[in-house]
């Protein structure tokens, strides 16, 4: 790939500098030096996670000389949409294997509550990715106003249900309702999300096995075993400490013995820490808040962040940004997952087979 020359680089200002940027437009308190990047509405945000974060523009001329040197050798793309259409047709085949021998096709309730239009989209594609590859989806719709027992009493159904071997309850749950009270109902047996806490503990410990692990998380690791990148030894550092994404990205990697930093909102140098790891996962759900000169040269990025920014070109009115600028990225490591087509996938991938290895254990299948 040529490099671009300097001023090419600046010229072309990219989708994360400051004053074209579509996600800052949609930002109030632009600064001149400082970007104020606010909460989206991202649906992976973990909702302690900080109201704000203050990132320092990195938009200077060290880092775009940094980036036009690094742009002599090639970026490798991830293909998390390629990875995860192997990993179903794995999964179809042995459904297909599992059924033919012992006559069990796996099910997978999974409840939406409220009408969030990003969850029902989300719910929608899990349907469509169970059909696809063999496994029996039940769902269950109901209003925002529902009540906790409600929610409660289909869980307890599902626990009971001999066809049901994965119970998903699609997160964010409507705010009147307790969270924790209702992953908790969730009989640890089929719990394909991973959310449990007696699944994180055992995740958090050396020596004890979870039932499942998240699916987001196992599907970042799982692109970075496909991709033959070396784990062991290697610093890590993941951005974002949800439950549901960055913690349990931190402790698989530390169980793939990396040597692990989390970065948050709290971090006093996040820039800095960010620049010493070889492998970086981000999962803020802040647009492009990742910029070139955070990454060191060389370093495997995944980026967890699917965030919508407004694009008035787009039909849809918006389009897909991660946590990183891939522009700037892309120049400087050696591998990265795109946004849309990388994490996302997997996270889908990952629950199908959550879902065939629960049906397996439950029914002793080899
Ligand atoms: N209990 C629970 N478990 C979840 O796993 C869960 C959840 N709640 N709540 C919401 C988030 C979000 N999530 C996504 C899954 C796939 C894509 C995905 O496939 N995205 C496409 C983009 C699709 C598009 O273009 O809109 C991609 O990245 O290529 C995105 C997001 C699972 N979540």
């Amino acid at each position: 790939m040529a490099s671009y020359p300097i001023t090419m680089m600046k010229m072309k200002l990219n989708d994360c500098s400051p004053p074209s940027t579509a996600a800052a437009r949609l930002l109030p308190f632009l600064g001149r030096h400082y970007i104020h990047f606010r909460s989206s509405m991202g649906p992976f945000q973990n909702p302690s996670f900080p109201r704000t974060i203050v990132a320092r523009s990195a938009f200077s001329f060290s880092s775009v000389v940094t980036a036009a040197m690094a742009s002599e050798a090639s970026v490798k793309v991830i293909d998390g949409k390629k990875v995860a259409k192997d990993i179903r047709d794995e999964i179809t085949a042995e459904i297909s294997r599992m059924k033919d021998s012992i006559g069990v096709v796996p099910g997978l309730a999974v409840i939406l509550v409220g009408e969030r239009k990003d969850s029902a989209t989300y719910v929608r594609n899990k349907k469509k990715a169970c059909e696809a590859v063999g496994i029996k989806s039940y769902e269950v719709c109901l209003p925002e106003n529902s009540t906790e027992e409600e929610v409660l009493k289909y869980i307890s159904g599902f626990n009971d249900d001999t066809m049901v071997h994965g119970i998903l309850v699609q997160l964010p749950l409507p705010s009147h309702m307790n969270e924790q009270k209702i992953l908790n109902a969730v009989c640890i047996e089929k719990d394909v999300d991973g959310f449990h806490p007696l699944n994180i503990g055992r995740l958090a410990m050396r020596g004890r096995e979870p039932l499942f692990v998240p699916c987001t998380p196992k599907g970042c690791i799982e692109l970075l075993h496909r991709y033959n990148v070396e784990i062991k030894g290697k610093k890590a550092v993941v951005i974002g400490r949800s439950n549901i994404v960055g913690m349990p990205a931190a402790l698989l990697l530390q169980r793939e013995d990396a040597t692990v930093s989390i970065v948050h909102s709290r971090t006093k140098n996040p820039e800095e820490i960010t620049r010493q790891a070889d492998i970086i996962i981000s999962a803020v759900g802040q647009p492009n808040m990742v910029r070139g000169s955070w990454i060191k040269p060389g370093a495997v990025i995944i980026d967890v962040g699917i965030n919508p920014v407004e694009d008035t070109t787009n039909p849809r009115g918006y389009r897909l940004v991660g946590d990183v600028c891939y522009e700037e990225a892309s120049k400087v490591a050696s591998a990265i997952t795109p946004v849309p087509g990388g994490v996302g996938p997997m996270t889908i991938a990952m629950l199908l087979s959550n879902t065939l290895l629960s049906a397996k254990r439950i029914h002793n299948f080899k």
